[in-house]
């Protein structure tokens, strides 16, 4: 049976439709390094069950008691050493937004299709933007974590959010979520380019190359995450591309929190030892992540270097992320059209 359309009530919305949107979304960050608003957005972060296991029981006295007391000021002064002072903005917001325009302009033979970008951590929402891709007549969404490896603790709660949202919705738009690529040869292709392209600016040689990835929890990895496994074919196949052995390159884990357990070998250790077992030129290379941000400006090409030299390396380099060069986003154009097919 089909409705008859003068049953519509004179003040029903018009709603638009027939258009297909493409979200971005990367982790967050804060909106400045002020002590506010770094609490507002370490709060937001580290209440997410997705990011902290712990029941809220054991978790929250230690949170609000300690950690969202003292963190803000340190974490807000790291924040201000890689500042994107001409944007006043954080640089993963900088590389998230010209991801989304650059994207923008690489599917303009697709009419029907908008590309935005959104944050699960602070601003813009996801939520927001949600909404407004379906105002704007999108009844189709590509969801994409900016993630090459999957982990719970970020692509699935970019997704929990996004469904979260729909929750809300009379009429939901279709959600598709965008998996991992982490063994896609496009990327590793344009890490190894990357790699190539970084050293032959150098008038050195590294001695090992560690491709040191985000952490997480080991118990996290023991209760089946993929991610510990996904960040090794990664390592391997971007190893084997390179040309490199084992005993010149590496796969590392940084930026652990919290008393646990974290995936091992540690990045921080593993810069101490090898100076202090006498290497003396190596480069870092960050393929998790998808833009550079405080965990490789500032953990990586400030504090893992400061390291190194301490403990008697010579020579330290960080290697960019690929953030909105021509190979980073002929990636990220490869994975939205396979994506989109059958939709567009
Ligand atoms: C238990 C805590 C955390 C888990 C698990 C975790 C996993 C995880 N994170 C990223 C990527 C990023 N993390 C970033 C910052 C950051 N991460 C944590 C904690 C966990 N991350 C904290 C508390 C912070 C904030 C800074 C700090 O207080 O140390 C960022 C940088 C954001 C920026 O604005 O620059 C990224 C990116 C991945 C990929 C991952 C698991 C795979
Ligand atoms: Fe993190
Ligand atoms: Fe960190």
């Amino acid at each position: 049976m089909t409705a008859d359309i003068s049953l519509r009530p004179a003040d029903h919305p018009a709603i638009k439709s027939g258009k297909i949107g493409v979200l971005l979304v990367n982790l967050g960050t804060p909106d400045g390094t002020d002590y506010t608003s770094m609490r507002r957005y370490l709060k937001e972060f580290l209440t997410d069950r997705r990011v902290i296991e712990w029941s809220p029981w054991k978790w929250y006295p230690i949170l609000f008691g300690i950690v969202l007391n003292t963190r803000p000021q340190k974490v807000g002064k790291a924040y201000e050493l890689i500042w994107n002072k001409e944007k006043n903005e954080s640089y993963l917001r900088t590389y998230t937004r010209n991801q989304s325009e650059l994207m923008a302009k690489r599917l303009h033979d697709l009419a029907n299709v908008k590309v935005d970008w959104a944050m699960r951590y602070g601003t813009p929402s996801i939520a927001s933007r949600i909404e407004t891709l379906k105002e704007e007549g999108c009844d189709r969404i590509v969801l994409f974590p900016l993630y090459p490896q999957y982990a719970a603790a970020t692509t699935a709660t970019v997704n929990d959010k996004a469904f979260q949202k729909l929750l809300s919705m009379r009429w939901q738009p279709a959600l598709r979520t965008v998996p991992d690529y982490h063994d896609d040869e496009t990327y590793i292709e344009a890490l190894a380019q990357s790699v190539e392209r970084h050293l032959a600016t150098l008038d050195w040689k590294p001695d090992m190359l560690l491709a040191s990835f985000h952490g997480i929890p080991m118990s996290y990895f023991k209760q089946g995450d993929p991610y510990y496994c996904q960040c090794q074919k990664t390592g391997r196949l971007l190893r084997e591309r390179l040309g490199l052995t084992q005993e010149n390159f590496m796969v590392t884990f940084q930026s652990r929190f919290g008393p646990e357990e974290w995936l091992q070998p540690y990045t921080d250790k593993t810069v101490e030892k090898l100076a202090s077992d006498g290497v003396k030129r190596i480069a870092v290379i960050n393929p998790g992540f998808v833009s550079d941000c405080l965990e490789t400006l500032e953990e990586i090409a400030e504090q893992a270097a400061h390291s190194f030299h301490e403990n008697g390396g010579e020579k330290f380099t960080h290697i960019p992320c690929l953030n909105d060069g021509e190979d980073g986003m002929k990636v990220l154009e490869k994975v939205v059209r396979r994506e989109l097919q059958g939709w567009v």
